[in-house]
């Protein structure tokens, strides 16, 4: 048997880092920047207004009052977006818009509320001290400095500033092409009618959305327990992708399909110390790294939080790959067999002013609970030396 954390970094290591390609932005969310981005203009890219209003010199307004306003004569209109700005001499004002280039000569902005809005003439109410409601040139980003650290997470503000900087593309670490498999004669793939001693299958699209979920291209495929018509079904198909994941005919008994087709061809078959998801395998396939889970649905969502999640994540150029874990305290006894690290599904919660939260179970420890892991919001991690966990115990618990 081989740990649980040998295994993880097993199927680390197989996943590697995906290459380095680039992609319009909008097809970089969520991804992973490969290389440090550097502003080729600055942040705002020249000296702009912040509001509606009149561009004055400080100075020539600095009488101002309610009672006893200034009045200068208006020059020009500058909206958003005007190229040929013109100078403001002494002792007038422009009229300018928000985001609109300030004129040389002026040095501060006054708000068209406190003004009578006047379009030939304008009447100004109050003084503005000198750089009021102006953005100064490369406030934000100064032009060639970093404006994105390889390694970041491309989300809606990155990839905006990405954008603002005047880049179309970015270089990312290129989402994996993954597919994923599903076998068991017994499988019926909804809504087909199902005969007795079927059953619906559905460790394929659990295991597409996870993975799909990560940042991958995803494509799902079943096969029979027939180990002619698994290779025939397969092989032809594994050159396309970076990944295969395949569910069930990994354990013990005949008919193991996944287990009988790869054996001898560069995928090797374990136990893993743990429990649900003990029976695994990896290698590779004409090359093309394969991962092959056993077929119970809870082994398949708790194999891949355990070993595939994180290895995509690093494979994709995260640096966070692992789930945020806590310690809480158990509201319920619970029993893990003996040299396995046990996963239970839980429920996590923290009351207000605790410092340690509490976690429920949420279902036993069957493999084959589906609808109780939907339930859980975490993963109750029961170490392999324990056998029994009391009420009241402090537990690590995975947040999912
Ligand atoms: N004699 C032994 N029997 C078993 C052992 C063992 O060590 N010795 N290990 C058990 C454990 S633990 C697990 S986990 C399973 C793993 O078995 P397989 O990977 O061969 O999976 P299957 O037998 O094909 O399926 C197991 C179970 O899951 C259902 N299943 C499979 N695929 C799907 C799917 N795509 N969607 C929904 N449900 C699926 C399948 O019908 C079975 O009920 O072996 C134990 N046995
Ligand atoms: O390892 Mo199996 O995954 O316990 O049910």
């Amino acid at each position: 048997m081989v740990s649980v954390d040998e295994y993880r970094a097993e199927i680390r290591s197989l996943l590697g880092t995906a290459p380095a390609v680039a992609l319009p932005l909008l097809d970089c969310a969520g991804l992973v920047l490969a290389e440090d981005v550097l502003a080729g203009v600055s942040l705002p890219p020249f000296d702009n207004s912040a509001m509606d209003g009149y561009a004055v010199r400080a100075a020539d307004v600095a009488g101002a009052s309610a009672d006893s306003p200034v009045e200068l004569p208006v020059g020009e209109d500058i909206p958003a977006g005007r190229i040929d700005v013109p100078d403001l001499p002494p002792g007038t004002a422009h009229r300018i818009m928000t985001g609109a280039p300030l004129p040389p000569g002026a040095d501060s902005v006054v708000m068209v509320e406190r003004t009578d809005g006047g379009v030939e003439r304008v009447r100004v109410f109050e003084p503005v001290a000198p750089g009021t409601h102006l953005r100064r040139v490369g406030e934000d980003v100064a032009k060639g400095t970093v404006a994105l650290t390889a390694g970041t997470v491309l989300g809606p503000a990155q990839l905006g500033l990405a954008s603002a900087v005047g880049l179309a593309e970015l270089n990312v670490y290129r989402p994996l092409r993954v597919l994923v498999v599903s076998t068991g004669t017994e499988l019926v793939v909804p809504p087909q009618p199902l005969e007795h001693g079927q059953i619906y299958e559905s460790n394929s699209i659990t295991l597409a959305a996870g993975i799909r979920a990560l940042g991958c291209e995803v494509e799902t495929a079943i096969s029979t327990d027939d180990v002619g018509l698994f290779r025939d079904a397969i092989e032809p198909r594994v050159g396309e992708f970076d990944l295969v994941v395949t569910s069930g005919g990994v354990s013990a008994g005949a008919y193991e399909v996944v287990k009988d087709a790869l054996t001898g061809l560069g995928v090797t078959f374990k136990k893993v110390a743990m429990q649900p998801g003990g029976p695994q395998g990896n290698g590779r396939w004409n090359g093309v790294p394969v991962v092959t889970l056993p077929g119970n649905p809870v082994s398949v969502l708790v194999s891949f939080e355990v070993f595939l999640r994180p290895a995509l994540l690093a494979a994709l150029g995260h640096r966070d790959i692992d789930r945020h874990r806590v310690r809480a305290r158990l509201t319920e006894g619970l029993k893990s067999p003996s040299g396995r690290r046990q996963f239970r599904r839980g429920y996590y919660w923290q009351r207000e002013g605790q410092v340690t939260g509490e976690v429920g179970p949420r279902g036993g420890p069957g493999s084959h609970l589906l609808a109780a892991f939907t339930q859980a919001n975490c993963l109750i991690v029961l170490p392999e030396d324990v056998t029994e966990a009391p009420e009241g115990t402090e537990v690590d618990v995975l947040l999912l």
